[in-house]
């Protein structure tokens, strides 16, 4: 990418509304771990991080869930840099055997609802035994599929988000809380 597209980034964090700062965002993963390891332990589940922007949550998640555990990634995209979806794009299917499974999608954000609607879907014909979701932040909006997450950490406004492994035009996952882009004035 380019540096302007990261000037142009890094401008848009120093401008942007902080809704979660890291602290409370870290909360709200110790508490989703707890809620998962009530619901699921046991059960040998397989979680399914949608890439990219389940990576971070995953990677905090992950090592909160002191029970057997299978982890497998499975890539469908629908913004590919943009700050509006398109259509959905699949790139990767997971590796991993899901028939029989408990399911667990790990993803970053709940929004019109076409990505974690087309992956549930994808799971149930391949056969999971059952098939739970899960998203750091669910977008207050209106859904384009009837869909709600079992388990989710934050609820915002519809705002464009980033941090958390949301990103901005293919930057600022890293950014260590969660932010609404600036409205213009
Ligand atoms: O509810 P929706 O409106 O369908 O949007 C939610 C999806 O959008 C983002 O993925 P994106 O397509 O941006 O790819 P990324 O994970 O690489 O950022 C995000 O990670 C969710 O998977
Ligand atoms: N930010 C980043 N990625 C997204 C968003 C968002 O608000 N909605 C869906 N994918």
């Amino acid at each position: 990418m380019s540096d302007a597209l990261a000037a142009e980034a890094w401008a848009v964090y120093r401008a942007a509304e902080c809704l979660y700062d890291e602290t409370t965002v870290r909360g709200a993963v110790d508490r989703l771990a707890g809620e998962v390891t009530a619901a699921l332990a046991g059960h040998n589940p397989l979680l399914l991080c949608p890439m990219t922007g389940g990576v971070v949550l995953a990677g905090h998640l992950l090592p909160q869930l002191d029970f057997p555990l299978e982890f497998d990634y499975i890539h469908a995209t629908r913004y590919a840099g943009a700050l509006r979806g398109g259509e959905l794009t699949w790139k990767v299917t997971p590796t991993a055997e899901l028939a029989g499974r408990h399911v667990l999608i790990v993803d970053d954000v709940l929004d019109r609802g076409i990505t974690l609607a087309a992956l549930v879907d994808f799971c149930r014909r391949e056969g999971a035994a059952s098939v739970h979701s899960l998203v750091l932040v669910d977008k207050r909006c209106r859904r384009e599929a009837a869909i709600e997450a079992d388990f989710v950490g934050l609820s915002t406004p519809d705002r464009y988000l980033f941090g958390w492994g949301m990103d901005y035009k293919g930057y600022l996952r890293n950014v260590p809380g969660i932010y609404a882009v600036a409205e213009a004035p």
